[in-house]
């Protein structure tokens, strides 16, 4: 099979752009290099488009063309009706230098196509007997996709040959007694593939695309502009030229009136449409249409064989307007001494054979082994799955199968490679001395002294491997300090487990800490389960109500600690654990140990490191610029809308104690962003408990006289029914049951006014 497209291997940049864009897969990935696959190649050009390296390059044929014109045979040129499209000089002088640079004739191939179509339009009758739905056989692309990939379709596709062809005969035909050259020029590549196809051969000597041309004339100092302008020589088309777009031919053929096929054309163009529509004829999706008229490419206009920069629809706008000047063909056959009907005359074969060929698709790997395949980049189950296309291929196992076949390599896998990657980043980070500790610590919201000093132990904590007691009231973000501890130490890329004390049965708490072996107990689940330990192996375990263990547990746990061991239940021998433990408690450790319910032994092991984590009534600094991130935090998380807090609620939120600390703090700020329908949280939105509070300790705490505390009592709930009220004195003065003269007094007396 020729070799159209060639892969230029030290200037590939491995990007992977072509093998995106190849329709079949056709390019295999060696050493990271993509090369094409001849075998499989459906010659579209899509790789060589799409590379901007110019690591793919078209098979260039002009130096043959230039022999043949220097040849002492009569050399014909067969342009393709998008001809126009190419060059901005008008049709007319693109003939005229074809044949200053030594072609004899110059004809375009549209009276090959109005052959193909009376020929068709002679079997209609047969098609519409036939239930098949018919594939177009024009275009060189598509009939490569169904001889190499879509050999079930074989019997879908019409016999007849190109229009290029039908040409080439018709007109070495007519010259029988002649040597001839025959040379066609189009924009696509797929015509240097078909003119060697073994039914087609010896019809085309050569198929240049019009960028070949160019470099012809640009060889020969040809400068379109200066060139005289000559019509085409016939064979002209009885009904005009045809247009390079698909639906042209069937509408020649005058298919869409036609009663009988009753609207059973569909027209398909571009290489995400076609092969939609061969999946569908394939898997029988779809309703029956007598003829699908089928171009790979978005019309002859779009083919890789001509310039990159011209944009479609000026390509489109070109050929329409040539198309319906025609100043290129000539007014009569009588210019020419030859005429259309001699040519038209003549007995032509216009059939051509099909062959199902080799397919990469017939090497298919058992599930066994594309999972041994898949495992190599990290996908273990169908969710590691992506299936992201960035490789090439739709699915990760289609990608398997091929890295099964050789054609590609199985680590070719970009988020796997990410993975890779960041996870090498971040060892390296590590091994040369950085932490990302300081980043992490911004995770800790607050900027009251108390905070600073907890941040600048989280961080000493966080570079040393030695056991850490948190200490603090529920919801002072304990859990949130072992993260970051363990997130910012050489531990991070090892798991972090979590084991909260308090809510596991004390007695399944040894065996979920531990592991047990299969038949440990009754129940016990086969192959045994490793522990929370074992788990944590390398990286950090992080013993939450570390004060609610059980005692008996305790001594468990403190040889687990002192051997660095641990026993699963009804296992033999112990198992080697190299594990950091972040402990952490709400209740107070010294009276646990009076009370005789935890172990002073244990407590001194664990009580390496200690962190007291303030309440947030004793750092009431922080309220604010909590309030500002917690909200943030949570309409990001919850997708939540965005509000303000209005002065008078962050003040009541500074004035109340928290209990619940940060927690309770988060759960009232999702609440008032859950419900509050206004933009802006006002003090009403609040609960009762939490302004009355506010409003009573606040005053009671000033050490004021009664009287002073009334005044501002009265002052802080006038300006709050204001608001409430929008400013509306009358249901002010209705909702504190006063009349409007006294609320005026009332708002004089507190310069509300
Ligand atoms: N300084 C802080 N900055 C930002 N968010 C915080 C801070 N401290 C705690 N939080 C947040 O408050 C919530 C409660 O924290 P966390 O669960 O860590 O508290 P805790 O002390 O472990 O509570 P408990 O003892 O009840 O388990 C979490 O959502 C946490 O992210």
């Amino acid at each position: 099979m020729l070799s159209v497209v060639k892969s230029k291997e030290e200037l590939c940049k491995k990007c992977f752009n072509c093998l995106r864009a190849c329709p079949v897969n056709a390019i295999k990935v060696i050493d990271g290099g993509a090369e094409i696959i001849k075998e499989d190649c459906v010659k579209c050009g899509l790789c060589y488009k799409v590379c901007s390296q110019e690591a793919k390059q078209l098979k260039e044929d002009i130096n043959e063309v230039e022999r043949l014109l220097d040849s002492k045979k009569k050399t014909v040129a067969l342009l393709d009706p998008s001809f126009p499209a190419a060059f901005d000089s008008g049709a007319d002088k693109v003939i005229g230098a074809l044949k200053k640079v030594g072609f004899d004739e110059v004809c375009d191939i549209s009276a090959g196509a109005e052959l193909i179509i009376s020929e068709f339009n002679k079997n209609n009758k047969d098609i519409l007997k036939s239930d098949e739905i018919l594939l177009s056989s024009v275009c060189p692309v598509i009939c490569n996709l169904i001889e190499h990939h879509y050999n079930d379709l074989l019997c879908n596709i019409t016999r007849f040959v190109s229009p290029m062809i039908a040409m080439a005969r018709l007109v070495r035909n007519y010259y029988k007694d002649e040597e001839l050259n025959v040379v066609f020029i189009g924009a696509c590549i797929g015509k240097k593939d078909e003119i060697e196809h073994e039914c087609l051969k010896n019809s085309v000597d050569v198929a240049i695309t019009f960028t070949e041309l160019k470099k012809i004339f640009a060889n020969k100092s040809i400068d379109l502009k200066n060139e005289v302008s000559l019509p085409l020589d016939p064979p002209y088309p009885e009904n005009g030229p045809v247009l390079p777009f698909a639906g042209e031919l069937s509408k020649l053929a005058k298919m869409q009136d036609s009663d009988a096929l009753d609207n059973r054309i569909m027209t398909v163009e571009g290489k995400d449409d076609v092969l939609e529509v061969l999946e569908a004829i394939r898997n029988q999706e779809i309703q029956k249409p007598a003829l699908i008229d089928i171009l790979f490419c978005k019309g002859c206009i779009s083919g890789p064989g001509l310039d990159r920069d011209i944009s479609y629809y000026e390509r489109k706008r070109r050929v329409i307007q040539s198309h319906n000047d025609r100043s290129y063909y000539s007014s009569s056959d009588s210019e020419s001494e030859k005429s259309t009907s001699d040519f038209k005359a003549q007995k032509i074969n216009l059939n051509r054979c099909f062959m199902g060929k080799y397919s990469q698709d017939n090497l298919q790997p058992t599930e066994e082994e594309l999972r041994e395949i898949l495992k190599r980049t990290d996908k273990f189950s169908d969710e590691d799955e992506l299936n992201c296309g960035v490789c090439g291929y739709d699915t990760c196992k289609q990608k398997a199968a091929a890295a099964y076949s050789g054609i590609s390599e199985a680590e070719m896998c970009w988020p796997y490679m990410q993975n890779k990657v960041s996870s090498d980043i971040k060892k390296h980070k590590l091994e040369s001395g950085y932490n990302n500790a300081h980043e992490k610590l911004k995770e800790i919201v607050g900027v009251s002294q108390k905070v600073e000093n907890t941040k600048s132990f989280v961080y000493k904590a966080s570079q040393s491997d030695s056991t850490v007691l948190l200490l603090g009231e529920s919801g002072t973000g304990k859990g949130l300090y072992a993260q970051i501890i363990h997130e910012s130490s050489k531990r991070c890329d090892k798991p972090f487990v979590k084991v909260d004390c308090s809510s596991i049965a004390p007695t399944l708490l040894e065996s979920e800490l531990f592991g047990y072996e299969e038949g440990a107990f009754t129940g016990a689940l086969k192959g045994g389960k490793t522990g929370k330990f074992e788990q944590a192996h390398g990286g950090t375990i992080f013993l939450d109500e570390i004060g609610d263990m059980p005692l008996e547990m305790q001594s468990n746990l403190l040889s687990a600690l002192q051997d660095k061991t641990i026993q699963r239940l009804g296992g033999a021998s112990p198992v080697d654990v190299d594990v950091r433990v972040i402990a952490a408690t709400n209740k107070n450790l010294s009276n646990q140990i009076k009370k005789g319910k935890f172990r002073e032994d244990l407590f001194y092991r664990l009580n390496v490191l200690n962190i007291t984590l303030p309440p947030l009534r004793e750092r009431k600094d922080d309220t604010v610029v909590l309030v500002e991130e917690l909200k943030k935090k949570l309409c990001v998380e919850k997708n939540l809308p965005k509000k303000q807090f209005h002065p008078k609620v962050l003040e009541a939120f500074y004035n109340y104690d928290w209990p619940g600390n940060i927690r309770e703090m988060e759960n009232m700020i999702e609440r008032l962003l859950n419900l509050v329908e206004d933009r802006i949280v006002y003090l009403h939105h609040l609960p009762d408990y939490l302004v009355k509070n506010n409003i009573v300790e606040h005053h009671v705490t000033s050490k004021r006289g009664l009287d002073d505390i009334m005044d501002s009592v009265e002052k802080e709930t006038l300006e709050l029914v204001l608001e409430k009220t929008n400013n509306n004195r009358t249901k002010a003065a209705e909702l504190l049951g006063i009349h409007r003269t006294s609320l005026y007094k009332k708002l004089r007396k507190h310069k509300l006014l």
